[in-house]
């Protein structure tokens, strides 16, 4: 795979009720594979805010036998911004996230992050979206909590959705090293797929906007499922986070050469809603058989994303050539384990991958 661009997603079991997390000595157990220890990660994150470096100590002046003294005594000022001091950046992420009523994020349930490796994830993700800066990291995060309160996608995952809107345009598919379950993150690889090119009724498929993106939040969750943050046995670091998901859009066969309303309006919103909600899980973005006449679409669906993400895009006229991006994957022979119509000899979409739940008509 070409190491320019990159993209993947996961959550919890939908099935699954949000639990309190492990006890602490389960998730601090070094694991022979764990490369970056919680504490290194955390340490890693930790250089210290502008405000919690700033030291103030109020001058004190006491008379002593007639000489005048100057000495420093902690103000509650001085008090407050030393305990900020310690508190590293993840902590201080945790902390926003413990006032808030929403528990959970991706199906982690929130805690303390030195000792809950599926948290330091989460919080190291938004940091990381935010390229270190914790006042926009905490913004972002608590957006998330707020939207996650409103929408509850892991309700979202459970529901049933139009088997005349949705079949065949979203799935989730996971290929392991030789075929077994793995714990190591970098031995499993999550895809989800956009069939977009499959969808008969621009009408009936985008028409009702909150139905679209209710379905289309539906297969993120179903991805992060897969990707199981919550079982994770390695922190990330800003540099090092194999927690992400491959995503493909399939435009092969538009029956419609415009991008009509309805299309515009569900992709903005879909691009707006996934940058808030779901950062640092895109790994790579394949846009495979783009008709050249829609070439266009491309540069204006850029116009909506952020200059960071476009970096991990491949547009593909040729959707058969798409295996052949993964051949320096881990997992080796990934490319073969794609279905056959993306170059593979794999089992296809319907048979292999899983689909948020589809109404029976
Ligand atoms: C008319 C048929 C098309 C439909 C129905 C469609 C649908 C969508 C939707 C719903 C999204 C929202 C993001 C998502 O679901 O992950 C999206 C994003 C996008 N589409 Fe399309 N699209 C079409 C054509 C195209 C074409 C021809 C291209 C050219 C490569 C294109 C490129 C993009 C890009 C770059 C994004 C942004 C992706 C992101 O931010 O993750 N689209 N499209």
């Amino acid at each position: 795979m070409s190491d320019a661009n990159k993209t993947t997603d996961v959550v919890a079991p939908a099935d699954k009720p949000v639990v309190a997390p492990e006890p602490v000595t389960a998730a601090t157990e070094p694991t022979p594979n764990t490369e970056v220890p919680v504490t290194a990660a955390i340490a890693s994150a930790t250089e210290p805010t502008t405000a919690a470096t700033t030291t103030t100590a109020a001058p004190i002046a006491t008379e002593t036998t007639g000489q005048v003294k100057t000495e420093t005594a902690p103000t509650q000022e001085t008090t407050e911004l030393a305990e900020e001091k310690e508190a590293s950046p993840l902590a201080q992420l945790w902390e926003a996230a413990k006032n808030h009523d929403h528990p959970e994020i991706w199906g982690v349930p929130l805690a303390d992050p030195a000792n809950h490796i599926p948290s330091q994830i989460v919080f190291q993700k938004y940091l990381n979206a935010n390229d270190g800066d914790l006042v926009k990291a905490k913004d972002q995060l608590i957006k998330t909590l707020d939207w996650r309160k409103k929408s509850d996608p892991l309700e979202l995952v459970r529901r049933m959705y139009s088997k005349t809107k949705f079949e065949g345009l979203g799935f989730v598919t996971t290929y392991v090293v030789d075929g077994k379950e793995v714990d190591e993150p970098e031995e499993r690889e999550i895809f989800t797929w956009n069939i977009y090119g499959g969808v008969k009724s621009i009408d009936e498929t985008f028409g009702n906007l909150e139905e679209f993106i209710n379905w289309r939040v539906a297969l993120m969750e179903l991805a992060l499922q897969e990707l199981n943050i919550c079982g994770a046995v390695k922190p990330i670091t800003a540099d090092y986070d194999p927690y992400k998901l491959f995503q493909v859009h399939d435009y092969k066969s538009i029956s419609f050469l415009r991008s009509p309303p309805h299309v515009k309006s569900a992709s903005a919103e879909t691009i707006k809603v996934f940058a808030q909600n779901y950062p640092e899980l895109l790994k790579e973005k394949f846009f495979v058989n783009v008709p050249a006449i829609m070439g266009f679409v491309y540069g204006f669906m850029k116009l909506f994303v952020a200059p960071k993400t476009i970096k991990k895009f491949h547009p593909m006229s040729n959707g058969a050539n798409l295996a052949k991006e993964f051949d320096e994957s881990r997992i080796k022979g990934l490319g073969e384990k794609l279905p056959v119509e993306y170059g593979g000899k794999g089992g296809e979409l319907k048979a292999v991958g899983k689909e948020p739940m589809l109404t029976a008509e």
